[in-house]
Protein backbone atom coordinates (compact mmCIF):
# COMPACT_ATOMS: atom_id res chain seq x y z
CA UNK A 1 0.00 0.00 0.00
CA UNK A 2 1.52 3.28 -0.60
CA UNK A 3 0.31 6.14 0.58
CA UNK A 4 2.66 8.77 0.49
CA UNK A 5 4.05 9.34 3.94
CA UNK A 6 6.10 12.88 3.35
CA UNK A 7 7.90 14.95 4.95
CA UNK A 8 5.12 15.74 7.27
CA UNK A 9 5.09 12.10 9.03
CA UNK A 10 6.24 14.08 12.19
CA UNK A 11 3.45 16.15 12.21
CA UNK A 12 1.24 13.37 11.14
CA UNK A 13 2.35 11.18 14.06
CA UNK A 14 1.61 14.15 16.41
CA UNK A 15 -1.47 14.78 15.29
CA UNK A 16 -2.24 10.85 15.18
CA UNK A 17 -1.40 10.65 18.85
CA UNK A 18 -3.10 13.55 19.86
CA UNK A 19 -6.44 11.99 18.19
CA UNK A 20 -6.14 9.14 20.36
CA UNK A 21 -5.56 11.37 23.33
CA UNK A 22 -8.65 12.99 25.16
CA UNK A 23 -10.12 16.11 22.89
CA UNK A 24 -8.87 19.05 22.47
CA UNK A 25 -10.73 22.36 23.91
CA UNK A 26 -12.04 22.83 20.44
CA UNK A 27 -12.97 19.20 20.07
CA UNK A 28 -15.08 19.38 23.43
CA UNK A 29 -16.83 22.66 22.87
CA UNK A 30 -18.01 20.89 19.33
CA UNK A 31 -18.88 17.48 20.83
CA UNK A 32 -20.79 19.29 23.90
CA UNK A 33 -22.79 21.04 21.42
CA UNK A 34 -23.65 18.06 19.39
CA UNK A 35 -23.74 16.10 22.45
CA UNK A 36 -27.69 16.80 22.98
CA UNK A 37 -27.77 15.47 19.12
CA UNK A 38 -26.59 12.13 19.89
CA UNK A 39 -28.66 9.51 17.15
CA UNK A 40 -28.51 7.10 20.59
CA UNK A 41 -31.00 9.36 22.82
CA UNK A 42 -32.38 11.07 20.07
CA UNK A 43 -35.23 8.83 18.89
CA UNK A 44 -38.26 11.44 18.64
CA UNK A 45 -37.87 9.92 14.79
CA UNK A 46 -38.96 6.71 16.68
CA UNK A 47 -42.32 8.01 17.51
CA UNK A 48 -43.45 8.57 14.12
CA UNK A 49 -45.53 5.52 12.78
CA UNK A 50 -43.71 2.69 10.87
CA UNK A 51 -46.66 1.82 8.68
CA UNK A 52 -45.60 5.30 6.92
CA UNK A 53 -42.69 3.58 5.57
CA UNK A 54 -45.40 0.87 4.01
CA UNK A 55 -46.55 3.38 1.97
CA UNK A 56 -42.79 4.04 0.15
CA UNK A 57 -44.14 1.73 -2.93
CA UNK A 58 -46.58 4.89 -4.53
CA UNK A 59 -44.02 7.51 -5.66
CA UNK A 60 -46.62 10.06 -4.68
CA UNK A 61 -47.01 8.68 -1.50
CA UNK A 62 -43.66 8.90 -0.74
CA UNK A 63 -43.69 12.88 -2.45
CA UNK A 64 -46.42 13.84 -0.05
CA UNK A 65 -44.73 12.44 2.77
CA UNK A 66 -41.65 13.28 2.25
CA UNK A 67 -43.25 17.26 2.39
CA UNK A 68 -45.49 16.81 4.83
CA UNK A 69 -42.16 15.55 6.90
CA UNK A 70 -40.76 18.58 5.92
CA UNK A 71 -43.55 20.70 7.42
CA UNK A 72 -43.49 18.79 10.90
CA UNK A 73 -39.91 19.24 11.31
CA UNK A 74 -39.78 23.05 10.40
CA UNK A 75 -42.42 23.92 12.99
CA UNK A 76 -40.45 21.70 15.55
CA UNK A 77 -36.97 22.93 14.72
CA UNK A 78 -37.80 26.18 14.03
CA UNK A 79 -35.87 28.13 10.64
CA UNK A 80 -32.63 28.44 8.91
CA UNK A 81 -29.50 27.87 11.33
CA UNK A 82 -26.58 29.47 9.09
CA UNK A 83 -22.86 29.19 10.42
CA UNK A 84 -21.93 32.01 12.77
CA UNK A 85 -18.55 33.32 12.83
CA UNK A 86 -15.77 31.45 14.83
CA UNK A 87 -12.36 31.51 14.80
CA UNK A 88 -11.64 27.43 14.70
CA UNK A 89 -9.14 26.50 12.29
CA UNK A 90 -9.02 22.79 10.75
CA UNK A 91 -5.91 22.36 12.65
CA UNK A 92 -8.04 22.99 16.06
CA UNK A 93 -10.20 20.18 14.73
CA UNK A 94 -7.73 17.81 15.33
CA UNK A 95 -6.52 17.49 11.76
CA UNK A 96 -2.79 16.62 10.43
CA UNK A 97 -0.79 18.66 9.19
CA UNK A 98 -1.07 17.68 5.54
CA UNK A 99 -4.53 17.44 5.30
CA UNK A 100 -4.33 21.48 6.87
CA UNK A 101 -2.05 22.00 4.24
CA UNK A 102 -4.48 20.67 1.60
CA UNK A 103 -7.18 23.20 3.06
CA UNK A 104 -4.92 25.98 2.42
CA UNK A 105 -3.96 24.85 -0.55
CA UNK A 106 -8.15 25.17 -1.94
CA UNK A 107 -8.15 28.63 -0.49
CA UNK A 108 -10.50 27.12 2.94
CA UNK A 109 -9.94 29.87 5.18
CA UNK A 110 -11.45 28.33 8.23
CA UNK A 111 -13.83 25.04 8.36
CA UNK A 112 -17.76 25.29 7.59
CA UNK A 113 -20.19 24.93 10.13
CA UNK A 114 -20.46 21.16 9.39
CA UNK A 115 -16.76 20.55 9.04
CA UNK A 116 -16.32 22.02 12.54
CA UNK A 117 -19.15 20.24 14.12
CA UNK A 118 -19.02 16.40 12.70
CA UNK A 119 -15.06 16.35 12.58
CA UNK A 120 -14.26 16.09 16.14
CA UNK A 121 -16.70 13.05 16.16
CA UNK A 122 -15.43 11.70 12.98
CA UNK A 123 -11.90 11.49 14.12
CA UNK A 124 -13.50 9.80 16.99
CA UNK A 125 -14.31 7.41 15.27
CA UNK A 126 -18.14 7.91 15.58
CA UNK A 127 -20.84 7.06 12.88
CA UNK A 128 -22.29 10.08 11.66
CA UNK A 129 -25.32 11.55 10.20
CA UNK A 130 -24.76 15.20 9.37
CA UNK A 131 -27.48 17.23 7.84
CA UNK A 132 -26.26 20.89 6.59
CA UNK A 133 -27.29 23.41 3.50
CA UNK A 134 -26.36 22.52 -0.27
CA UNK A 135 -23.03 24.32 -0.68
CA UNK A 136 -21.95 23.78 2.91
CA UNK A 137 -19.03 21.95 2.99
CA UNK A 138 -20.10 18.48 3.67
CA UNK A 139 -17.67 16.44 0.89
CA UNK A 140 -14.77 17.96 2.56
CA UNK A 141 -16.49 17.21 6.50
CA UNK A 142 -16.50 13.83 5.68
CA UNK A 143 -13.65 13.32 3.50
CA UNK A 144 -11.17 15.12 5.10
CA UNK A 145 -11.57 12.12 8.59
CA UNK A 146 -11.53 9.52 6.09
CA UNK A 147 -8.05 10.88 4.79
CA UNK A 148 -6.07 11.10 8.20
CA UNK A 149 -7.86 7.58 8.83
CA UNK A 150 -6.20 6.38 6.04
CA UNK A 151 -2.84 8.10 6.58
CA UNK A 152 -3.18 6.77 10.14
CA UNK A 153 -4.10 3.01 9.16
CA UNK A 154 -3.75 2.97 4.92
CA UNK A 155 -4.70 -0.10 3.53
CA UNK A 156 -6.33 -0.64 0.32
CA UNK A 157 -10.80 -0.11 -0.84
CA UNK A 158 -10.67 2.11 2.89
CA UNK A 159 -13.63 3.48 1.75
CA UNK A 160 -16.30 3.66 -0.55
CA UNK A 161 -18.27 6.53 -0.99
CA UNK A 162 -21.89 6.39 -2.60
CA UNK A 163 -23.31 9.04 -4.35
CA UNK A 164 -26.71 8.72 -6.67
CA UNK A 165 -25.53 10.20 -9.70
CA UNK A 166 -22.25 9.27 -11.84
CA UNK A 167 -21.72 13.29 -12.16
CA UNK A 168 -21.17 13.68 -8.64
CA UNK A 169 -19.63 10.00 -8.18
CA UNK A 170 -16.97 11.82 -10.23
CA UNK A 171 -17.11 15.37 -8.86
CA UNK A 172 -16.37 13.47 -5.02
CA UNK A 173 -13.57 11.50 -6.53
CA UNK A 174 -12.18 14.79 -7.42
CA UNK A 175 -12.47 16.43 -4.11
CA UNK A 176 -10.92 13.59 -2.54
CA UNK A 177 -7.91 13.70 -4.72
CA UNK A 178 -7.18 17.47 -4.58
CA UNK A 179 -7.73 17.07 -0.07
CA UNK A 180 -5.74 13.68 -0.10
CA UNK A 181 -2.90 14.92 -2.89
CA UNK A 182 -0.63 15.85 0.27
CA UNK A 183 -0.67 12.19 1.09
CA UNK A 184 -0.77 10.23 -2.09
CA UNK A 185 -4.31 8.92 -2.31
CA UNK A 186 -5.64 6.78 -4.96
CA UNK A 187 -9.34 7.15 -5.97
CA UNK A 188 -11.43 4.77 -8.29
CA UNK A 189 -14.40 6.05 -9.90
CA UNK A 190 -17.18 2.88 -10.37
CA UNK A 191 -20.25 4.35 -11.96
CA UNK A 192 -22.31 2.87 -14.93
CA UNK A 193 -23.07 3.68 -18.25
CA UNK A 194 -18.76 3.16 -18.31
CA UNK A 195 -16.82 0.37 -19.21
CA UNK A 196 -16.95 -1.87 -16.30
CA UNK A 197 -13.26 -3.89 -17.88
CA UNK A 198 -11.78 -0.36 -17.45
CA UNK A 199 -13.25 -0.38 -14.32
CA UNK A 200 -12.09 -3.80 -13.25
CA UNK A 201 -8.57 -2.73 -14.13
CA UNK A 202 -8.76 0.12 -11.92
CA UNK A 203 -10.35 -2.31 -9.29
CA UNK A 204 -7.19 -4.76 -9.35
CA UNK A 205 -4.72 -1.89 -8.61
CA UNK A 206 -5.88 -1.43 -5.14
CA UNK A 207 -7.37 2.42 -4.78
CA UNK A 208 -8.07 3.67 -1.24
CA UNK A 209 -11.08 5.08 -2.01
CA UNK A 210 -13.81 3.76 -4.35
CA UNK A 211 -16.14 6.34 -5.46
CA UNK A 212 -19.13 4.70 -7.04
CA UNK A 213 -22.88 4.74 -7.83
CA UNK A 214 -24.83 1.85 -5.81
CA UNK A 215 -25.66 -0.51 -9.02
CA UNK A 216 -22.44 -0.74 -10.81
CA UNK A 217 -20.88 -1.41 -7.43
CA UNK A 218 -22.99 -4.23 -7.10
CA UNK A 219 -22.58 -5.31 -10.45
CA UNK A 220 -18.57 -5.36 -9.92
CA UNK A 221 -19.04 -7.04 -6.57
CA UNK A 222 -20.82 -9.94 -7.98
CA UNK A 223 -18.92 -10.07 -11.34
CA UNK A 224 -15.52 -8.59 -11.15
CA UNK A 225 -12.89 -11.76 -9.92
CA UNK A 226 -10.76 -10.86 -7.31
CA UNK A 227 -12.95 -7.65 -6.44
CA UNK A 228 -14.66 -7.65 -2.91
CA UNK A 229 -14.79 -4.85 0.14
CA UNK A 230 -13.67 -7.05 2.77
CA UNK A 231 -11.12 -4.44 3.62
CA UNK A 232 -13.34 -1.61 4.09
CA UNK A 233 -13.29 0.65 6.67
CA UNK A 234 -15.37 3.57 6.39
CA UNK A 235 -18.53 3.62 4.16
CA UNK A 236 -20.01 6.84 2.96
CA UNK A 237 -23.74 7.48 1.63
CA UNK A 238 -23.49 10.74 0.42
CA UNK A 239 -27.20 12.33 -0.67
CA UNK A 240 -27.93 9.31 2.06
CA UNK A 241 -31.73 10.30 1.82
CA UNK A 242 -31.57 9.62 -1.85
CA UNK A 243 -29.86 6.46 -1.61
CA UNK A 244 -32.05 4.92 1.59
CA UNK A 245 -35.46 6.00 -0.47
CA UNK A 246 -37.06 3.36 -2.73
CA UNK A 247 -35.13 3.45 -5.17
CA UNK A 248 -32.00 2.75 -4.35
CA UNK A 249 -32.29 0.89 -1.09
CA UNK A 250 -32.88 -2.39 -2.34
CA UNK A 251 -29.39 -2.43 -3.64
CA UNK A 252 -27.63 -0.53 -0.69
CA UNK A 253 -29.41 -3.32 1.45
CA UNK A 254 -27.26 -6.06 -1.23
CA UNK A 255 -23.89 -4.17 -0.60
CA UNK A 256 -24.38 -3.81 2.92
CA UNK A 257 -25.05 -7.42 3.31
CA UNK A 258 -21.54 -8.02 1.67
CA UNK A 259 -19.11 -5.89 4.03
CA UNK A 260 -17.61 -5.45 7.19
CA UNK A 261 -19.83 -4.59 9.73
CA UNK A 262 -17.04 -3.54 11.82
CA UNK A 263 -16.54 -0.24 10.24
CA UNK A 264 -17.38 3.38 10.39
CA UNK A 265 -20.53 4.67 8.49
CA UNK A 266 -21.00 8.49 7.21
CA UNK A 267 -24.65 9.95 6.24
CA UNK A 268 -24.54 13.27 4.71
CA UNK A 269 -27.21 15.29 2.57
CA UNK A 270 -29.17 18.21 2.51
CA UNK A 271 -32.22 16.88 3.31
CA UNK A 272 -32.06 13.98 5.65
CA UNK A 273 -35.30 11.38 6.42
CA UNK A 274 -36.29 10.87 9.97
CA UNK A 275 -37.54 7.72 9.23
CA UNK A 276 -35.90 5.33 11.25
CA UNK A 277 -36.37 2.11 9.45
CA UNK A 278 -34.40 4.09 6.52
CA UNK A 279 -31.62 4.89 8.73
CA UNK A 280 -31.43 1.24 9.95
CA UNK A 281 -30.54 0.45 6.50
CA UNK A 282 -27.37 1.84 6.35
CA UNK A 283 -26.41 -0.26 9.91
CA UNK A 284 -24.91 2.44 11.77
CA UNK A 285 -23.63 2.39 14.81
CA UNK A 286 -24.17 4.59 17.98
CA UNK A 287 -24.14 7.39 15.47
CA UNK A 288 -24.01 11.23 16.30
CA UNK A 289 -26.61 13.51 14.32
CA UNK A 290 -24.92 16.49 13.12
CA UNK A 291 -27.85 18.85 12.34
CA UNK A 292 -26.28 22.46 11.35
CA UNK A 293 -30.06 23.45 10.02
CA UNK A 294 -33.54 22.45 9.11
CA UNK A 295 -33.96 19.78 7.42
CA UNK A 296 -35.62 22.30 4.47
CA UNK A 297 -33.41 25.47 4.73
CA UNK A 298 -31.84 27.22 2.03
CA UNK A 299 -29.16 29.62 2.56
CA UNK A 300 -29.52 33.48 3.08
CA UNK A 301 -27.65 34.70 0.20
CA UNK A 302 -29.97 32.63 -2.32
CA UNK A 303 -33.05 34.75 -3.51
CA UNK A 304 -35.85 32.46 -4.27
CA UNK A 305 -38.75 33.72 -6.33
CA UNK A 306 -41.67 31.93 -8.48
CA UNK A 307 -43.74 33.23 -11.81
CA UNK A 308 -47.40 32.02 -12.27
CA UNK A 309 -49.00 31.86 -15.97
CA UNK A 310 -51.18 29.76 -17.93
CA UNK A 311 -49.15 26.87 -19.13
CA UNK A 312 -49.40 27.55 -22.40
CA UNK A 313 -46.74 30.62 -21.71
CA UNK A 314 -44.33 28.52 -20.38
CA UNK A 315 -41.93 28.58 -23.06
CA UNK A 316 -42.50 32.41 -24.13
CA UNK A 317 -41.60 33.27 -20.58
CA UNK A 318 -38.65 30.87 -20.19
CA UNK A 319 -36.81 32.64 -23.63
CA UNK A 320 -38.30 36.11 -21.84
CA UNK A 321 -36.13 35.48 -18.84
CA UNK A 322 -33.12 34.26 -20.37
CA UNK A 323 -32.92 37.00 -22.62
CA UNK A 324 -33.57 39.45 -19.65
CA UNK A 325 -31.12 37.43 -17.78
CA UNK A 326 -28.41 37.37 -20.23
CA UNK A 327 -24.80 36.60 -19.52
CA UNK A 328 -25.43 34.64 -16.62
CA UNK A 329 -24.72 31.12 -16.20
CA UNK A 330 -28.11 29.27 -15.75
CA UNK A 331 -29.73 25.76 -14.94
CA UNK A 332 -33.28 25.23 -16.43
CA UNK A 333 -34.61 21.89 -14.65
CA UNK A 334 -37.48 19.85 -16.58
CA UNK A 335 -38.75 17.11 -15.79
CA UNK A 336 -38.44 14.46 -18.51
CA UNK A 337 -35.58 13.48 -20.55
CA UNK A 338 -37.55 14.18 -23.88
CA UNK A 339 -38.77 17.73 -22.58
CA UNK A 340 -35.20 18.70 -21.64
CA UNK A 341 -34.51 17.31 -25.44
CA UNK A 342 -36.71 19.50 -26.79
CA UNK A 343 -36.48 22.60 -24.72
CA UNK A 344 -32.70 22.57 -25.64
CA UNK A 345 -33.55 22.47 -29.43
CA UNK A 346 -36.18 25.32 -29.01
CA UNK A 347 -33.51 27.60 -26.92
CA UNK A 348 -31.23 26.75 -29.79
CA UNK A 349 -33.38 27.54 -32.58
CA UNK A 350 -33.81 31.24 -30.67
CA UNK A 351 -29.64 31.36 -30.63
CA UNK A 352 -29.01 30.35 -27.12
CA UNK A 353 -26.27 28.22 -26.47
CA UNK A 354 -27.92 26.07 -24.51
CA UNK A 355 -27.02 22.18 -23.77
CA UNK A 356 -28.56 19.30 -22.43
CA UNK A 357 -27.84 16.98 -19.38
CA UNK A 358 -30.60 13.75 -19.11
CA UNK A 359 -30.37 10.22 -18.01
CA UNK A 360 -30.97 9.12 -22.02
CA UNK A 361 -27.45 10.66 -22.69
CA UNK A 362 -24.81 8.42 -23.25
CA UNK A 363 -22.24 8.89 -19.65
CA UNK A 364 -19.23 10.26 -22.36
CA UNK A 365 -21.86 12.68 -23.51
CA UNK A 366 -23.19 13.84 -19.79
CA UNK A 367 -19.66 14.26 -18.36
CA UNK A 368 -19.44 16.82 -21.80
CA UNK A 369 -22.16 18.57 -21.12
CA UNK A 370 -21.54 19.20 -17.66
CA UNK A 371 -17.62 19.97 -18.59
CA UNK A 372 -18.82 22.89 -21.68
CA UNK A 373 -20.80 24.23 -18.88
CA UNK A 374 -18.63 24.49 -16.46
CA UNK A 375 -15.94 26.05 -18.37
CA UNK A 376 -18.54 28.31 -20.06
CA UNK A 377 -18.37 26.94 -23.42
CA UNK A 378 -22.45 26.66 -22.70
CA UNK A 379 -24.00 28.94 -20.30
CA UNK A 380 -27.29 27.05 -20.25
CA UNK A 381 -27.62 23.63 -18.92
CA UNK A 382 -30.96 22.26 -19.62
CA UNK A 383 -31.41 19.21 -17.19
CA UNK A 384 -33.58 16.77 -15.66
CA UNK A 385 -33.05 15.73 -12.06
CA UNK A 386 -29.65 14.53 -12.54
CA UNK A 387 -28.15 17.68 -12.01
CA UNK A 388 -30.57 18.61 -8.80
CA UNK A 389 -28.18 17.13 -6.43
CA UNK A 390 -24.45 17.98 -5.14
CA UNK A 391 -23.16 18.94 -8.48
CA UNK A 392 -20.71 22.08 -7.08
CA UNK A 393 -20.69 24.50 -9.94
CA UNK A 394 -19.57 27.91 -8.51
CA UNK A 395 -20.43 29.87 -11.32
CA UNK A 396 -23.91 28.88 -11.77
CA UNK A 397 -25.84 32.68 -11.03
CA UNK A 398 -29.51 31.54 -12.12
CA UNK A 399 -31.42 28.07 -11.66
CA UNK A 400 -35.07 28.07 -13.45
CA UNK A 401 -37.45 25.53 -12.23
CA UNK A 402 -39.08 25.35 -15.28
CA UNK A 403 -40.78 22.39 -14.34
CA UNK A 404 -41.77 22.26 -10.49
CA UNK A 405 -39.88 19.15 -8.85
CA UNK A 406 -41.64 16.28 -7.27
CA UNK A 407 -41.04 16.79 -3.90
CA UNK A 408 -39.95 19.76 -1.75
CA UNK A 409 -36.59 18.01 -1.13
CA UNK A 410 -35.71 18.28 -4.80
CA UNK A 411 -36.89 21.69 -4.84
CA UNK A 412 -33.74 22.33 -2.31
CA UNK A 413 -31.58 20.38 -4.08
CA UNK A 414 -32.16 22.07 -7.01
CA UNK A 415 -31.82 25.28 -5.99
CA UNK A 416 -28.91 24.46 -4.28
CA UNK A 417 -27.01 24.26 -7.53
CA UNK A 418 -26.85 28.04 -7.12
CA UNK A 419 -25.68 30.41 -3.84
CA UNK A 420 -22.76 27.91 -2.87
CA UNK A 421 -20.07 28.07 -0.41
CA UNK A 422 -21.34 32.22 0.61
CA UNK A 423 -21.86 33.20 -3.12
CA UNK A 424 -25.14 34.94 -4.26
CA UNK A 425 -27.99 33.32 -6.46
CA UNK A 426 -31.24 33.63 -7.29
CA UNK A 427 -34.00 30.77 -8.00
CA UNK A 428 -37.38 31.57 -10.52
CA UNK A 429 -39.93 28.54 -10.23
CA UNK A 430 -42.40 28.35 -12.95
CA UNK A 431 -45.68 27.66 -11.18
CA UNK A 432 -48.82 26.94 -14.05
CA UNK A 433 -52.88 26.48 -13.13
CA UNK A 434 -52.06 22.54 -12.85
CA UNK A 435 -48.80 23.14 -10.19
CA UNK A 436 -50.26 25.15 -7.46
CA UNK A 437 -50.63 22.48 -5.18
CA UNK A 438 -47.52 21.38 -5.30
CA UNK A 439 -46.11 25.07 -5.20
CA UNK A 440 -47.92 25.30 -1.81
CA UNK A 441 -46.48 22.21 -0.26
CA UNK A 442 -42.54 23.65 -0.93
CA UNK A 443 -43.71 26.79 0.11
CA UNK A 444 -44.96 25.34 3.50
CA UNK A 445 -41.78 22.92 3.41
CA UNK A 446 -40.04 26.30 3.23
CA UNK A 447 -41.78 28.43 5.91
CA UNK A 448 -41.90 31.37 3.54
CA UNK A 449 -43.81 32.42 0.58
CA UNK A 450 -41.52 33.05 -1.93
CA UNK A 451 -41.76 36.39 -4.17
CA UNK A 452 -43.20 36.89 -7.79
CA UNK A 453 -40.31 37.52 -10.41
CA UNK A 454 -40.76 40.55 -11.88
CA UNK A 455 -41.62 40.28 -15.62
CA UNK A 456 -42.72 42.72 -18.29
CA UNK A 457 -45.87 40.74 -19.48
CA UNK A 458 -46.26 42.59 -23.11
CA UNK A 459 -42.90 41.98 -23.80
CA UNK A 460 -43.85 38.28 -23.14
CA UNK A 461 -46.52 38.48 -24.96
CA UNK A 462 -44.50 39.95 -28.27
CA UNK A 463 -42.70 37.21 -28.17
CA UNK A 464 -45.21 34.48 -28.43
CA UNK A 465 -45.40 34.15 -32.18
CA UNK A 466 -41.38 33.57 -32.81
CA UNK A 467 -41.56 31.20 -29.89
CA UNK A 468 -44.59 29.47 -31.16
CA UNK A 469 -41.85 28.70 -34.67
CA UNK A 470 -39.34 27.54 -32.49
CA UNK A 471 -41.15 25.50 -30.60
CA UNK A 472 -42.60 24.00 -34.17
CA UNK A 473 -38.86 23.45 -35.64
CA UNK A 474 -37.43 21.99 -32.24
CA UNK A 475 -40.72 19.29 -32.28
CA UNK A 476 -39.68 18.36 -36.13
CA UNK A 477 -36.25 18.27 -35.12
CA UNK A 478 -37.18 15.75 -31.85
CA UNK A 479 -39.37 13.73 -34.35
CA UNK A 480 -36.63 13.27 -36.40
CA UNK A 481 -34.00 12.45 -33.55
CA UNK A 482 -36.20 9.55 -32.50
CA UNK A 483 -36.92 8.30 -36.33
CA UNK A 484 -33.58 8.44 -36.97
CA UNK A 485 -32.80 6.44 -33.76
CA UNK A 486 -35.77 4.24 -34.81
CA UNK A 487 -34.19 3.11 -38.42
CA UNK A 488 -31.08 0.99 -35.95
CA UNK A 489 -29.82 4.08 -35.13
CA UNK A 490 -26.94 3.74 -32.15
CA UNK A 491 -28.57 2.42 -29.16
CA UNK A 492 -31.95 1.86 -30.39
CA UNK A 493 -35.33 3.33 -28.61
CA UNK A 494 -33.55 3.01 -25.11
CA UNK A 495 -31.08 6.30 -26.17
CA UNK A 496 -32.81 8.11 -28.50
CA UNK A 497 -30.33 10.90 -27.51
CA UNK A 498 -27.09 9.46 -27.45
CA UNK A 499 -26.46 10.82 -31.09
CA UNK A 500 -23.66 13.34 -31.84
CA UNK A 501 -26.48 16.16 -33.38
CA UNK A 502 -28.07 16.41 -30.03
CA UNK A 503 -24.98 17.67 -28.69
CA UNK A 504 -22.88 18.50 -31.50
CA UNK A 505 -19.14 19.05 -30.86
CA UNK A 506 -18.78 21.04 -34.02
CA UNK A 507 -20.42 23.79 -32.68
CA UNK A 508 -19.24 27.07 -30.91
CA UNK A 509 -20.34 29.81 -29.10
CA UNK A 510 -19.94 33.19 -30.52
CA UNK A 511 -20.15 36.44 -29.16
CA UNK A 512 -24.46 37.21 -28.56
CA UNK A 513 -25.13 33.15 -30.14
CA UNK A 514 -24.97 30.06 -30.57
CA UNK A 515 -23.23 29.15 -34.37
CA UNK A 516 -21.88 25.98 -36.27
CA UNK A 517 -18.50 26.03 -37.66
CA UNK A 518 -20.44 26.06 -41.03
CA UNK A 519 -21.04 29.93 -40.41
CA UNK A 520 -24.58 30.53 -40.29
CA UNK A 521 -26.28 30.71 -37.24
CA UNK A 522 -27.00 27.18 -37.13
CA UNK A 523 -30.35 26.41 -35.48
CA UNK A 524 -31.49 29.58 -36.14
CA UNK A 525 -33.07 29.05 -39.17
CA UNK A 526 -35.62 31.86 -39.21
CA UNK A 527 -32.44 34.27 -39.42
CA UNK A 528 -33.12 36.10 -35.76
CA UNK A 529 -31.44 36.30 -32.69
CA UNK A 530 -33.40 36.22 -29.28
CA UNK A 531 -30.21 37.14 -27.25
CA UNK A 532 -29.74 40.47 -26.48
N1 LIG B 1 -14.04 25.30 4.57
C1 LIG B 1 -14.34 25.75 3.37
N2 LIG B 1 -14.10 27.02 3.03
C2 LIG B 1 -14.41 27.49 1.79
N3 LIG B 1 -14.97 26.72 0.83
C3 LIG B 1 -15.23 25.45 1.13
C4 LIG B 1 -14.93 24.87 2.39
N4 LIG B 1 -15.30 23.59 2.38
C5 LIG B 1 -15.80 23.34 1.16
N5 LIG B 1 -15.76 24.44 0.39
C6 LIG B 1 -16.23 24.60 -0.99
O1 LIG B 1 -17.65 24.77 -0.93
C7 LIG B 1 -18.24 24.27 -2.11
C8 LIG B 1 -19.42 23.39 -1.75
O2 LIG B 1 -18.96 22.23 -1.10
P1 LIG B 1 -19.70 20.82 -1.26
O3 LIG B 1 -19.90 20.50 -2.71
O4 LIG B 1 -19.00 19.83 -0.42
O5 LIG B 1 -21.14 21.19 -0.65
P2 LIG B 1 -22.27 20.23 -0.10
O6 LIG B 1 -22.59 20.69 1.27
O7 LIG B 1 -21.90 18.81 -0.29
O8 LIG B 1 -23.47 20.64 -1.08
P3 LIG B 1 -24.69 19.74 -1.65
O9 LIG B 1 -25.65 19.54 -0.50
O10 LIG B 1 -25.27 20.57 -2.73
O11 LIG B 1 -24.11 18.45 -2.12
C9 LIG B 1 -17.15 23.52 -2.87
O12 LIG B 1 -16.74 24.31 -3.96
C10 LIG B 1 -16.04 23.37 -1.86
O13 LIG B 1 -14.77 23.37 -2.47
Amino acid sequence: MAVKKNTTTTMATKAHKADKKAPTPVQKKAIAKVQKKDISDHDDSQSEDDNEEDKENEEDEENQEQDEEATQEDTANGNNNESEPSNVTFKDLGLMQPLVDACEQLKFKAPTEIQRESIPWSLQGRDIIGLAQTGSGKTAAFALPILQALWNNPSPMFACVMAPTRELAVQISETFESLGSTIGVRCCVIVGGMDMMAQSIALSKKPHIIVCTPGRLQDHLENTKGFSLRTLKYLVLDEADRLLDMDFGPIIDQILKVIPKERNTFLFSATMTTKVAKLQRASLNNPVKVEVATKYSTVSTLLQYYLFFPLKSKDSYLVYLLNELAGNSTIVFSRTCNDTQRITLLLRNLGFPAIPLHGQLSQEKRLGALNKFKSGNRNILIATDVASRGLDIPSVDIVLNYDLPNNSKDYIHRVGRTARAGRSGKSITFVTQYDVEVYQRIEQALSKKLEEFPTDKDAVMLLQERVAEAQRFAITELKEQHASRGKGGRGGNKRLFNADDNDRDDDSVQAGGYKSKSGAARGNRQGKKMRK
